[in-house]
C-alpha cells in the first residue's frame, strides 16, 4: 500500500526545499573555517560565498521543468546538487526519491546528465564514442537504439572531429539516454547551434518528453523554455524570483497592440478606454487585457471605416517578463516558492 511519502515521490522525481549552496574562501585553512563557519548557528554570514540562497520547487514526474536566469544566477550551483556531484550547504533535496549526494549510486543509473562540453576524444567514430560510453553506463541500452533516437544512426563511423556543433550536441544527448534514464538533465542542449539545428533538438527533446522522461532544462534561450517547459523558474542572484507555466510568467505582464494611425484620425479620436502612446502615428498599447483592448479597438476601427496597418497585437513574451525581472520591476512579485 502507498504512504502519503511514496505517492509523492511517485509524483515528484524531484523536491527541493530551502536549498542552499555556499562556495568556500580559497585555501584549506579558510576551508575549514567556512566549514565550520556554516554548521554554525548564524551560517549566513559564513566566509564564501552563497550561490544559491533558499530555493525551493518541485519537478513532477514526466514533466519538462526549465531553470533559467541570467549569468551566475545559481543554475549550475543548483544543478550539480540535483546530479549528485555536490553536497547542499543547507536545505533538502530528494531524487527519484533519494538524496543524490549520499545515496548517488541509487540515483546515478537512473539519470542521464547532458553537459555543455561532452569533451570526448575527437579521434574517435561516433559509434566508438558511443560504445565506449555504453561500458562506463549501468543497464545501457543498444549502441545504435540511442543513435537512432538523436538521427545520429548514419553518422556512425564518423570520427567527432568531423562532426558539425549540432552532430556533436545530438551525440552528448544520445550519451546521455544510453543509460535509459528516467531523469534527464540538459545544459544547455543548444547553445551555439544555428536556428535551423535548434529546432529540430527541440524536436528531440519534445519526442524525449512524450516518451514520459522527465527533463530538467537549464538555458539561456528564453524562447528555449516558452516553446519546451511545462513549468519553469527564473533564478537570479541565487534566488527563485518568480516561476509557475510559461502562460502564468507572462500573464502578469501587460500584452502589446501596435498599429499606424490612419493620417486623416488625430489621437485624441482613439478609444478612451485603451491608453495609447503615440510617436509620429505609431501606436503602441499595453494592456493587461488583450482581448477586451483589441475588441474595443477593432470594433472603433469598423465602426469609423478605418484600415490600422501594421496591426499587430500580442501576450508578453517570457522574454520581456524576464528582462522586466532582471531590471528588479518584479519585486512586488518576488516568491521563493516554486509552485
Ligand atoms: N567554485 C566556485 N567557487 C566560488 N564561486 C563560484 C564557484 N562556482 C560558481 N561560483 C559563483 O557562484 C555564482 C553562481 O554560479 P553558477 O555557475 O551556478 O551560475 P549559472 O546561473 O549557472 O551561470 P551561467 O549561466 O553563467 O552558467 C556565480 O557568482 C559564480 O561566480
Amino acid at each position: 500500500m502507498h504512504t502519503e511519502r511514496d505517492t509523492d515521490t511517485d509524483r515528484h522525481v524531484i523536491e527541493v526545499t530551502a536549498l542552499r549552496r555556499r562556495y568556500g574562501p580559497p585555501g584549506a585553512k579558510a576551508a575549514k573555517r567556512a566549514t565550520d563557519a556554516k554548521n554554525a548557528p548564524g551560517a549566513k554570514n559564513a566566509p564564501g560565498f552563497e550561490a544559491v540562497r533558499g530555493i525551493s520547487f518541485t519537478v513532477a514526474r514526466g514533466e519538462l521543468f526549465a531553470l533559467l536566469g541570467t549569468n551566475g544566477a545559481g543554475k549550475t550551483s543548483t544543478v550539480e546538487v540535483l546530479e549528485g556531484l555536490a553536497a547542499p550547504t543547507g536545505g533538502q533535496v530528494r531524487v527519484l526519491g533519494h538524496d543524490p549526494y549520499r545515496d548517488r549510486a541509487a540515483v546515478r543509473s537512473r539519470i542521464g546528465v547532458m553537459l555543455q562540453e561532452g569533451g570526448f576524444p575527437s579521434e574517435l567514430t561516433v559509434m566508438e564514442t558511443a560504445r565506449m560510453w555504453a561500458g562506463c553506463t549501468t543497464g545501457a541500452r543498444p549502441v545504435g537504439e540511442a543513435l537512432e533516437m538523436v538521427g545520429l544512426t548514419a553518422r556512425g563511423a564518423v570520427r567527432v572531429k568531423q562532426l558539425s556543433g549540432g552532430e556533436r550536441r545530438r551525440l552528448d544527448l544520445a550519451l546521455a539516454l544510453l543509460g535509459n534514464p528516467e531523469l534527464v538533465f540538459l545544459d544547455e542542449p543548444t547553445t551555439g547551434l544555428d536556428a535551423e539545428v535548434r529546432r529540430e533538438t527541440w524536436e528531440l527533446v519534445r519526442r524525449l518528453r512524450e516518451q514520459g522522461t522527465t527533463i530538467v532544462l537549464t538555458t539561456h534561450y528564453l524562447d528555449e523554455a516558452e516553446a519546451l517547459a511545462d513549468r519553469l523558474a527564473i533564478m537570479q542572484a541565487g534566488r527563485i524570483v518568480v516561476s509557475g507555466t510559461p502562460a502564468e510568467v507572462t500573464a502578469a505582464r501587460p500584452a502589446h497592440i501596435r498599429f499606424q494611425l490612419p493620417e486623416h484620425i488625430a489621437p485624441a479620436e482613439l478609444p478612451l478606454s485603451v491608453p495609447a502612446a503615440v510617436t509620429g502615428r505609431r501606436v503602441e498599447i499595453r494592456t493587461l487585457r488583450l482581448q477586451d483592448a483589441l475588441t474595443e479597438l477593432l470594433l472603433w476601427a469598423r465602426d469609423k471605416d478605418l484600415v490600422l496597418d501594421g496591426l499587430d497585437a500580442r501576450s508578453a513574451s517570457l522574454e520581456e517578463a524576464f528582462l522586466e525581472i532582471a531590471a528588479g520591476q518584479l519585486s512586488e512579485h518576488v516568491t521563493e516558492e516554486a509552485a
